[in-house]
């Protein structure tokens, strides 16, 4: 019995995770679930946004699904010392787990090309794999400090560092159309020159069947929404990888359409890609779709189930057909679309 501990977190966290879990235990009713404080509302409670209690439930788990951390630009979480906040707990998590290469797939499923607000001729049969380094860059160690009027962060990668994210993104590309696109701003940073050299240097040793090419990331940011057909899978580092990805889901319609899974040395993290929503939390009203997907990437880069994978996208790909959520243009709320999908995977497959 597969254990799966789930951190629902702050904001819509909690809103997107029971969904998911509800969708869960329809498809794959012998897993088990436990649940645990990452956050902001970790730190309200246990004065730490990455709990002790929490760190000694992942030695137990097959698999992590995360919901969301973080408050409004007003919260007092905002005010507190940087290792108290709560997205410091989430990088604290990820480095926890040993997660480096966190896949963020962009996809416009066939019939659903009006949700996105791109031309359909554009949007038809987009299918990108981000893969984003999770665990290095600005994000992670080096220098940083705030000091008066002046501040500094430092963005350090190391070989092996590059390699192993590389490495995850031509084993994705192997399995697709075999092409990966690097993305860097290599002809300003010394940074992303060697992270240019070390991807290119590992493509021609063991890669050599895959098409690899190497796009700035100021003209990927155009690129990506204007021809986001010429994708097939993009390895970038951390903070270009965060920003890119929440770009993309312009693609499909909505950050509320963006699951993810990070994968590394032990068990796996499955969060969807968006925030905690502050807006909307608390109103019943998020989309589950990312939750619930990210749930699916659980079961096929997690427990290795791709069956029951393909049924959870397949009924979501429904529900968003038949209810349609408010930050796609339609009228259900996270109740009704989390009970649509469940209904669609009651319904037999056609074809
Ligand atoms: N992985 C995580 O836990 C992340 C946490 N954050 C944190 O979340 C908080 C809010 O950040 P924002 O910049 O506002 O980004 P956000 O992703 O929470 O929200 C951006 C916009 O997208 C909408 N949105 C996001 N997810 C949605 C969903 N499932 N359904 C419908 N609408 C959705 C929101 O209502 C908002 O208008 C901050 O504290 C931030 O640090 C931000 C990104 C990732
Ligand atoms: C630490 C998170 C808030 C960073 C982020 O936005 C993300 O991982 O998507
Ligand atoms: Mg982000």
């Amino acid at each position: 019995m597969p254990k799966i501990i789930t951190l629902p977190g702050d904001g819509i966290g909690p809103e997107v995770t029971a969904a998911a879990v509800e969708v869960l235990r329809e498809v794959a009713p012998d897993l088990t679930f436990e649940e645990r404080a990452i956050g902001g509302g970790a730190f309200d409670a246990h004065g730490d946004p990455f709990p002790q209690a929490t760190r000694d439930a992942l030695k137990e788990a097959d698999a992590v699904l995360l919901g969301t951390v973080g408050g409004a630009h007003d919260s007092p979480w905002n005010a507190l010392p940087r290792e108290k906040r709560p997205e410091s707990g989430l990088l604290a998590l990820r480095k926890a787990l040993g997660c480096y290469a966190n896949l963020r797939p962009v996809r416009v499923q066939p019939g659903l090309e009006h949700l996105s607000p791109l031309k359909p001729g554009l949007a038809r049969g987009v299918d990108i794999l981000i893969v984003r380094e999770l665990l290095g860059g600005i994000y992670f160690d080096g220098d940083r400090k705030i000091e008066g009027n002046a501040a500094y962060n430092t963005m350090r990668y190391t070989t092996p560092e590059v390699e192993r994210v590389a490495k995850v993104a031509f084993w994705a590309a192997e399995q697709r159309k075999g092409r990966v696109t690097s993305v860097d701003k290599a002809n300003v940073l010394e940074v992303s020159e060697l992270w240019r050299r070390d991807v290119q240097a590992l493509r021609d040793r063991e890669y050599r069947s895959l098409h690899l090419n190497h796009e700035y990331v100021d003209s990927v940011a155009m690129l990506i929404v204007s021809n986001p057909g010429r994708y097939d899978v993009i390895v970038t580092e951390n903070l270009f990888g965060d920003i890119l990805s929440d770009l993309a889901a312009v693609i499909p319609g909505s950050l509320g359409l963006m699951p993810s899974a990070s994968l590394g040395d032990g068990p796996g993290l499955f969060e969807p890609i968006h925030g905690s929503a502050p807006d909307i939390a608390g109103q019943g009203i998020a989309n589950p779709a990312a939750a619930i997907m990210s749930a699916g990437m659980l079961l096929r880069h997690g427990l290795s189930r791709p069956d029951a994978a393909n049924q959870i996208d397949r009924a979501v790909a429904l529900a968003l057909r038949e209810r349609p959520t408010r930050d796609l243009g339609g009228q259900a709320d996270t109740r009704t679309f989390t009970r649509a999908v469940l209904e669609a995977l009651g319904t037999p497959a056609v074809g």
